[in-house]
Order: C-alpha cells, then sequence, then structure tokens
C-alpha cells in the first residue's frame, strides 16, 4: 500500500477532544450530530517470529495514553515521529481496557437506536482479528447485560455476517449460498442481497452463530501469519428495541452494530504469497487503498469532491460508517518491530487522516407505518362500533360523568339559593319579629296598635276597613305562605333526594360506574342531608300559633307590604331552585324504558319535582303583585280574622305535610301533575337524547378526525416514496425535462405518472412538493384547470438533489 504523507504531523492530545453524544439518546433529539471517528492504536507485542529475529527492536513508544512515538532510526526526514490520537495501546495492555476505551461507548449506541460500527485495522499480523475477537465477546456480554438492566424495553438481536473475499461477497451464516449482489437501497444505503439474518435467541446462541462465521472465514498461511484472514469478515448485529408497554402505535429503535475484522495489508515480499495467496493478497490491498482514499477524502477539509465508495464491494457496504449516520471507532493494530515499521507509519497514517473524518449519527427511530395504520383503523372501528351503540361502553360513562358533573354544578346551585332564601326568611323574621329570636311577628300588640294610631287617616274609613280585612288574614296568610316555603323546600329536598338515589342505583348498575362517580353521589347524599339539617333547623324557628289576632292591622299590613318584594324574591329564588331540580332530574336517564315500567312509572311519579303549573299557588303570596287569583288563593285571603285557626288548618290539610305527604301529593294532584310529568318526561328525553347525540356526535367528529389522519399518513407515505422514486430517477428525468401526466375523471386528484407505479392523490401541488412542477400543459382537454380530463405535460425544476 502507498500513500501520501498525512497533511499535520500529529495532534497535541489537548486537541483530541470528543463530540458529546447526548443528544442521541432515546429520550433526546433525534437530530443527527456530528462527531469524528473514534480512533485508537493499539500495539501488540512482539511476535514469537520477531523475536526469533536476532535483530529485532522495537521501534514504537506509547509515551502516554494517547501518544506514541517513533524511537527507531531515522528513515525518512518529512515522516513525523510523535503521533496523538483517542488513545494509544501499548504491548501490555489487554484487549478488555481495549474495548473499554476503544469500543464499549460506541457499541453500546446501537442500544439505544445509533448505528455503530467497530474495526480493526493494519497490516498482516499486527493482531485485527484477535483484538476483534475481544472487542466482540465484550460487547455481547455488555449487550446482554443492559438488555437485563432495562426489562421496560423488548430488544430483539439479530446477526447477520458476511466476507469480502476475492471481491465477492459471501454469507458465512449461509456458506453454500455462493456470492451475493449488493443493491442500492434510496432508504438503507447499500444492501447485501439475500443475506441470511438470524434471530439470536440469546447471548449463548449469539456467541454460537458468531463461532460460525468465524470458523466459515477464508483463513490460510503466510509466512507473516499461521492463521492469516484472507477476507473482510463483517459481522452485523441489528439491534430492535421498544418499550413492551408501547401500544399498537409502536415506536421503536433500531440499529446496526458492524464488528468488521478487515484483512492486513501486506507486502508479496513480506508475505511470500504466490498463486491463490498472492491474488488474495492483490485483492485485499485494493480495498484498503480505496479505503485508505475513502478516508482521506473524507478528511480533507474540502470535503466537496467525489468520494469513491463505489471503488470497493468494502466501502460500499461500510459507507454509512463512513461519514454517514453512524458512530464508529477504528481500532488500528500495528506491531512495534523495527522490520515492520514503514507499515506502522502507513497504518499511522491511515489512522490520522481517519480522525478527521466526522459522521452525523442519528437515533434511528421507527414508527411503525403498517403498525400504526393497522392501530388506526382498529380504533375507527371500535368508534364505528360504539356510535353503532352510543349507550353503551365508553359512552355511557361519559354520559354518566357529565350527568354527575351537571348535578354537581345543580346542587352548588341549590346550595347558593338555599342560603340566599335562608338569608332572606332570616331578614324577614328580623323584620316581622322587631329583632327578637324568636319567629314571631304578632307578639307585641302594644306597638302594632300603636303603629295604627299614627298612621290611620280618619277619611278613609272603606279604605281601613279594608285593610283591616286584608291584615287580619295578613298574618295567617305570612305565615302559611313561610309554611309553604318550607314545604317546597323540603319538597325539593325529598325530589332531589330521590334523584340522587336514583343515579346511585344507576351508577351501582352501570358496569363501568367507576369509585368516582360513587364517591361523587355520596359527596352529594351528604350535600342534601346537610339542607334537610338545615331546613330543620329552620323549622326548630317555629312560628308560635298566632295569638295576636287583635294586633294593629294597619301596622301588619305595611309590614305585609314591606314583605311583598322580599316574598317575592324569595319566590324568584325557589322557582331557580325548582328549575335546578327540574334540570337535575331531567338528566336521568329515561327510566319507562326498564323492565319494571310499573315501579318506573311510580319512581318517575315521585321523582317529578312540583309542577310548574301548581307552583304559584303554592308560593305566591297574598299580598304580591304577583299573586295569582286563584279560588284556594281568594278563598283564604277573604276569609274572616276569627277563623284563622280553623282556616290555618284547613290550610294545612292543603298543603302537604312533613311525612306521608309525598305520597298524598303525587296522588292527589293527579291532573296538573300528570300533565306536568308528562312534559318533563318530553323535556328529559330530549334533553337526554341531545346529550346523547352531542355524545355521538363528538365521537364521530372523532372518528372523521382519525380517518384523516390514516389518510394524511397513508399520503404522506406515498408522498415519500414519490419523492425517492423521482430522487432516483433523476437522471431520466432531467433528460426528459418533462413529464406526461394523464388525469382521469372523475379521479379528481389522481394521478397516473406515466412511468407507472406510482399514483398521487393529490393535486398539482403535490407534485410541487415533490420538487416537479413548475409549468404544466395539456395535449387535450381543457386547459383552465389541473384537474380535467386529459394528458398533461409536467416540467421538472431542478429542486430535486441527486444522491448519486
Ligand atoms: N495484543 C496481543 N497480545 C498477544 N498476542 C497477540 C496480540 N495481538 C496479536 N497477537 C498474536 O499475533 C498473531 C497474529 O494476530 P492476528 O491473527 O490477530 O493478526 P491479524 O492482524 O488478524 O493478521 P491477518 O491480517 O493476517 O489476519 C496471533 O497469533 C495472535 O495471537
Amino acid at each position: 500500500m502507498s500513500a501520501s504523507r498525512p497533511p499535520t504531523p500529529s495532534t497535541p492530545a489537548s486537541k483530541i477532544q470528543r463530540t458529546p453524544m447526548a443528544g442521541l439518546t432515546p429520550g433526546g433529539s433525534s437530530r443527527a450530530q456530528e462527531e469524528k471517528i473514534l480512533v485508537t492504536v493499539r500495539v501488540r507485542p512482539l511476535s514469537k517470529r520477531e523475536l526469533a529475529m536476532k535483530d529485532q527492536k522495537v521501534a514504537w513508544e506509547c509515551t502516554d495514553s494517547q501518544t506514541i512515538l517513533y524511537k527507531g532510526p531515522p528513515q525518512d526526514r518529512a515522516a513525523p515521529t510523535s503521533y496523538t490520537f483517542d488513545k494509544v495501546f501499548g504491548p501490555a495492555c489487554q484487549t478488555d481496557l481495549v474495548y473499554e476505551d476503544g469500543a464499549k461507548d460506541v457499541a453500546m449506541s446501537a442500544l439505544t437506536g445509533i448505528n455503530a460500527t467497530i474495526f480493526a485495522y493494519g497490516q498482516t499480523s499486527s493482531g485485527k482479528t484477535f483484538t476483534m475477537r475481544g472487542v466482540t465477546e465484550s460487547a455481547v456480554r455488555d449487550i446482554y447485560k443492559h438488555i437485563e438492566n432495562n426489562p421496560e424495553r423488548e430488544f430483539i438481536i439479530k446477526i447477520s455476517a458476511m466476507e469480502i473475499y476475492n471481491e465477492n461477497v459471501k454469507d458465512l451464516l449461509r456458506p453454500d449460498s455462493g456470492p451475493l449482489r449488493l443493491l442500492d437501497d434510496p432508504e438503507k444505503g447499500t444492501i447485501v442481497e439475500k443475506l441470511d439474518e438470524e434471530i439470536a435467541k440469546d447471548s449463548q446462541h449469539l456467541r454460537h452463530l458468531i463461532g460460525i462465521c468465524e470458523e466459515q472465514r477464508q483463513v490460510g498461511e503466510t509466512a507473516l501469519n499461521d492463521a492469516s484472514s484472507r477476507s473482510h469478515q463483517i459481522i452485523r448485529l441489528t439491534v430492535e428495541s421498544r418499550l413492551r408497554e408501547a401500544s399498537g402505535c409502536v415506536k421503536s429503535f433500531v440499529a446496526n452494530l458492524n464488528f468488521v475484522d478487515l484483512a492486513g495489508s501486506e507486502r508479496a515480499a513480506q508475505t511470500h504469497a504466490i498463486g491463490a495467496r498472492l491474488k488474495e493478497g492483490g485483492h485485499i490491498n485494493r480495498s484498503l487503498l480505496t479505503l485508505t482514499t475513502v478516508i482521506r477524502k473524507l478528511s480533507s477539509e474540502k470535503r466537496s469532491g467525489h468520494i469513491p465508495y463505489r471503488d470497493s464491494k468494502l466501502t460500499r457496504i461500510l459507507q454509512l460508517s463512513l461519514g454517514g449516520n453512524a458512530r464508529t471507532a477504528i481500532i488500528c493494530t500495528m506491531s512495534p518491530a523495527i522490520t515492520h515499521a514503514e507499515q506502522s507509519r502507513n497504518t499511522l497514517f491511515f489512522a490520522t487522516c481517519a480522525k478527521e473524518v466526522t459522521n452525523t449519527a442519528k437515533v434511528n427511530m421507527v414508527v411503525s407505518d403498517k403498525q400504526l395504520v393497522k392501530h388506526l383503523q382498529t380504533e375507527v372501528a371500535r368508534l364505528e362500533a360504539e356510535l353503532r351503540t352510543p349507550d353503551r361502553a365508553s359512552s355511557s360513562s361519559d354520559i354518566l360523568a357529565r350527568k354527575i358533573k351537571q348535578m354537581e354544578l345543580e346542587m352548588e346551585e341549590l346550595r347558593k339559593q338555599r342560603d340566599s332564601a335562608q338569608l332572606a326568611l332570616e331578614e324577614i323574621q328580623k323584620r316581622t319579629g322587631d329583632n327578637q329570636p324568636g319567629w314571631n311577628p304578632f307578639d307585641s300588640p302594644q306597638k302594632t296598635r300603636k303603629c295604627l294610631t299614627f298612621s290611620e287617616p280618619s277619611n278613609n274609613k272603606i279604605k281601613i276597613r279594608s285593610s283591616v280585612r286584608q291584615s287580619s288574614t295578613a298574618p295567617f296568610m305570612l305565615k302559611h305562605e313561610i309554611r309553604k316555603l318550607e314545604q317546597l323546600q323540603q319538597q325539593l329536598e325529598v325530589e332531589a333526594n330521590r334523584a340522587i338515589d336514583v343515579l346511585h342505583k344507576e351508577v351501582e348498575c352501570h358496569k363501568h360506574g367507576n369509585q368516582d362517580a360513587a364517591e361523587t353521589i355520596a359527596k352529594l347524599q351528604a350535600e342534601i342531608r346537610e339542607m334537610q339539617s338545615v331546613r330543620s333547623e329552620n323549622r326548630d324557628v317555629e312560628m308560635v300559633t298566632d295569638e295576636g289576632n287583635g294586633s294593629d292591622l294597619k301596622d301588619e299590613i305595611t309590614r305585609l307590604h314591606l314583605q311583598d318584594s322580599d316574598i317575592a324574591k324569595l319566590e324568584a329564588k325557589l322557582e331557580n331552585v325548582q328549575r335546578s331540580i327540574d334540570k337535575l332530574v331531567m338528566s336521568l336517564p329515561n327510566v319507562e324504558t326498564t323492565p319494571n315500567s310499573n315501579r318506573s312509572k311510580k319512581k318517575k311519579r315521585m321523582l317529578l319535582p312540583l309542577g310548574i303549573s301548581n307552583r304559584p299557588n303554592l308560593i305566591r303570596a297574598p299580598c304580591s303583585p304577583h299573586s295569582s287569583s286563584t279560588p284556594l288563593e281568594l278563598e283564604v285571603e277573604n276569609r274572616a280574622p276569627e277563623g284563622d285557626k280553623v282556616s290555618h288548618e284547613g290550610s294545612e290539610k292543603a298543603t302537604p305535610t312533613k311525612s306521608g305527604d309525598t305520597g298524598d301529593l303525587s296522588l292527589r294532584d293527579e291532573t296538573p301533575r300528570r300533565r306536568s310529568s308528562s312534559v318533563n318526561m318530553k323535556r328529559m328525553q330530549k334533553m337526554f337524547q341531545n346529550a346523547a347525540e352531542e355524545n355521538v356526535r363528538s365521537i364521530r367528529d372523532y372518528v372523521t378526525e382519525l380517518k384523516e389522519r390514516v389518510a394524511k399518513l397513508q399520503y404522506q407515505k406515498q408522498l415519500l416514496v414519490c419523492q425517492r422514486y423521482w430522487s432516483w430517477n433523476l437522471t431520466k428525468a432531467k433528460q426528459m425535462r418533462w413529464m406526461k401526466i394523464q388525469l382521469k375523471m372523475p379521479d379528481l386528484y389522481r394521478m397516473v405518472l406515466n412511468h407507472g407505479r406510482y399514483y398521487l392523490r393529490s393535486r398539482c401541488s403535490t407534485l410541487y412538493n415533490c420538487g416537479i412542477s413548475v409549468m404544466y400543459q395539456s395535449y387535450t382537454g381543457p386547459s383552465s384547470t389541473c384537474y380535467s380530463e386529459g394528458i398533461w405535460l409536467i416540467r421538472y425544476t431542478s429542486r430535486l438533489k441527486s444522491e448519486d
């Protein structure tokens, strides 16, 4: 091998800095990162043969861990005497250390999706095979150690092996396969056709397979080496890994780890090779010369010229490892013997160039298109199935969750309204009770009488009479109204409680009912209980029996007028409460659909809140401007004050009481309640239907989105294929300049390229994205739009880059 001298005689140790590859981790960026090739030099001990030679001297000395010095007699003035590398290993160094410092880091990259190559370079008998065996063994050990330490990931290790013997590629796992062809793959680079690949079951199996490969390798005896490798051997481990818990859409890492044991450069004069050995030596040297040229060109500052990868099969196969997407470590082996000084110098020149070569490795993350599409299709199918049965599966739990959320809001609102109603009641109590703690607005007849005396105008007798009549019923009416409010509140609570009970049962029955739902229900029930306790506290502030019938009626009227607005407010608030409860009940599913329809109907009736139609009768204040003139109300309003007590009792009868009144209520107000029930049921059904429709709509949207994503993915895949295709055929395209495209109706967006095979389901803009179109003309058909039927000529631009 002949080679010109290196451009720089040596590199100071301080200048050797390795680029950290932190970004090249699975968790980090998959962006390509530049890194120089890791170059180490190993000097083996003198061999028996060399020791046998009497005049043998050691020509090289490792002065520190990075520097090797020539200490033999001066041979060439221009030749450097000191060389610096990433690491230098002296004759006493064990292979383990060479692996640790010169190969391990690079080799382990393959486990995280980064291509890695380790190769040994050096003259024949310099110790390449010796070193690579040790390195491979250690790497296999560490790979399986890593697999053991990372149980969350699933690893697949595949092995393939080849040798390049006399420029023929042979499969070492299938020795009878004959020479294999090299193919150019736009994605993977050069691939060896029909190269066998086996999955290693475990480390033992892998070692066994490696052993088979080594056995198959061409070895011959030369004057320098009893077992000289006559071929370049490449053992390739393909490491695939993925997270075990990954879903159908798998993101995995895949990388190749190459162990390359090159044949050694040799001089026929030294090896005394003749015949077959000589021929082998010729091929070995030629391919090594190409390798040196490639390395030298890659290492030159202007890396623009042609890199002759294709000049040898070795460089074609190793192309990615030489300045491409891989981390590379080169271990240069050399003999310390002075007799091999010139060969060793050539090795050091090669090493000096190699350390200037920059690779751009990246994490090879693989998202399997097939798996992704399959996953999305499964998802679409699942959602479509759900669409067909919207009340099933997860949609049901969604509806339930929504209902619970809505109930929570309702309850919150209810609580607020209860509080403000209570405040309003207290205020009324204060006013009517003259700030006394008890609820007895009529226990101070003196005061009211006094009040009447002051305010009574003598000339308004009719009015007063009327007022007297009115005010005589007013205390009772007020009491009555407050009772009604209380009862209403009580009813609301009962209804809310029932609603919660039904929901609770629904949750329990529900297959997908979860703990959260049960907790929410429990919370709501607690709130209802709290409401009840507050209500019972209010009940403790009971109105005393009206013994103040003879109180100042005028005062009463004034007070009642004042209370009017408060009661109206209270009324409005209670209406709000009612509405909340209405909504709450309506949000429940249609209980009529359950098989036990009789019970359901009854339950539904019980559940129904106070009907809107009869509510005003119950809660309108008699003095209120909003008061209705229903018979009951008029009757009560016009009743004589003496009959207050009786009236009161009558009124009590007419109004539902706490115990047993709910059942009565349902039976009693048959007509209005039923009407109200049917209205509410309709509303309830409508609301539930709306919720279901909304849910179906959202699922449908999601399905559409998923479908779009699948379509987009397929489109991107096609686009990628097209891009590659066009890129590949650029030379042809450049010659042609025009490309015929036929558009066929009704496939408006489908373009059949005249090279066949590839279809573009898109418009002309897609072609532009592929770097193809600038102009187009038609042979036939209308020319106004590119979507029409006809044959089109697409002109190429030069945006495409040729790879080769
Ligand atoms: N570091 C070392 N320590 C001890 N012995 C070594 C060392 N390196 C190599 N040897 C011995 O030197 C001899 C030649 O080594 P090896 O076959 O590995 O050289 P090679 O470079 O692969 O040669 P070839 O290119 O001809 O195949 C072997 O007997 C090997 O055991």
